[in-house]
């Protein structure tokens, strides 16, 4: 695969949109589509203050935005996006009857070359595409903000060629991304399990009243992330000493908390009427500041900082080089 190949977006939700700019970025000529009219404005609509975004973080120059914007067409039935497709990506809702038939109109609409790629967090996707698209069918789970966020997981089924996942991995590294391709298909990857597990435990220390939220990101962001920016965790486990890895699992201190399926703390936010970034307060408070404004200072603060990691990679490195 390489920039030439034709590509279809379908989904143009939070995901959607951001795996179209990130795929016209890259050169492609990008089809975007979506059952609903109303999404696929506001998707091309996010996809316009998303590439602002990327200027004003110095990731994308400004002349460029032009040509970017052009590559991307919004179309109104999926059978047209796929039409002349050589790569298709499937961003719609997390839900198992949705995607089944989706993956069945894609059976009799799309090319028979074509390789058709689900970016489901967690699901089994395989089992619900029909036989025919089994050899050509992949798994790349992209991150939000795809335009900023560089890991790809990219997995296959039982039957998928590898082919076609060594194409779309060496595709992603050419243009810059951080493909993992996976051995054997595990839900949620790594980043989404490391994620899971990690929200499993926070929402116990919520729970139970160990620590609040101020005292849990406090803890993340000056503790565990400043070090996984440069070493992840394995690495760290290296400066550590193995031993010292060895006596902790030893120890048998920590145990996983109950999988219950639901929190109090998040419970009452919500019956308080408390969503998130979108309504001014969640587990924080935003005050004044709106969605639009939180947005862009996330994103231009996420470029700064990959840009200060990547520089310190080169600078400070932590492996032989070469
Ligand atoms: N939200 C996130 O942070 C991430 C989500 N994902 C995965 O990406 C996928 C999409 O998630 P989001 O973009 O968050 O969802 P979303 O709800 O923002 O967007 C999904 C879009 O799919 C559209 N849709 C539903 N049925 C359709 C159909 N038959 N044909 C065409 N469009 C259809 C909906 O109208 C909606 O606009 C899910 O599988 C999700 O698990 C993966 C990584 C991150
Ligand atoms: O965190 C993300 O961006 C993604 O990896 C996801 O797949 C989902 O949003 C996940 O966090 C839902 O639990």
């Amino acid at each position: 695969m390489d920039s030439n190949a034709k590509v279809a977006i379908i989904g143009a939700g939070l995901m959607g949109h951001g795996l179209a700019l990130v795929h016209a970025i890259a050169g492609h000529a990008v089809k975007m589509t979506d059952i609903s009219e109303s999404q696929l404005a506001t998707g091309m609509e996010l996809i316009g203050s998303a590439l602002d975004t990327l200027v004003a973080g110095g990731s994308v120059a400004k002349p460029e935005t032009a040509a970017i914007l052009a590559r991307i067409t919004p179309v109104g039935t999926l059978a047209e996006a796929v039409a002349d497709a050589d790569f298709i990506v499937e961003a719609v809702v997390e839900n198992r009857e949705v995607k089944t038939e989706v993956y069945a109109e894609l059976e009799s609409a799309a090319p028979a070359t074509a390789i058709i790629a689900s970016n489901t967090s967690y699901l089994d996707a395989f089992p619900l595409a029909p036989a025919s698209l089994q050899s050509r069918f992949i798994i790349t789970h992209w991150y939000t903000p795809p335009y900023i966020i560089d890991l790809v997981d990219i997995a296959g089924g039982p039957e998928t060629d590898p082919k076609y996942l060594a194409a779309v991995r060496d595709h992603y590294a050419a243009i810059g991304k951080k493909p993992v391709l996976f051995e054997r298909f595990v839900p949620g990857y790594v980043a989404n399990r490391l994620q899971a597990a990690m929200t499993l435990e926070i929402t116990r220390l919520l729970d139970e009243g160990y620590a609040d939220a101020e005292a849990i990101d406090t803890s993340i962001k000056y503790g565990l992330a400043l070090r996984m920016a440069t070493m992840g965790a394995l690495m760290k486990a290296d400066f550590t000493g193995l031993d010292m890895s060895r006596r902790a699992l030893a120890n048998k201190m920590y145990i996983p908390p109950e999988v219950k399926g639901k929190s109090e703390t998040l419970e009452k936010l919500i019956a308080d009427g408390k969503q998130g970034v979108m309504n001014g307060s969640g587990y924080f408070d935003y005050g004044s500041m709106k969605p639009e404004e939180l947005f862009h200072n996330r994103d231009v603060g996420l470029l700064k900082l990959k840009a200060a990691v990547e520089k310190v990679e080169e600078e400070q490195p932590l492996r032989p080089q070469g």
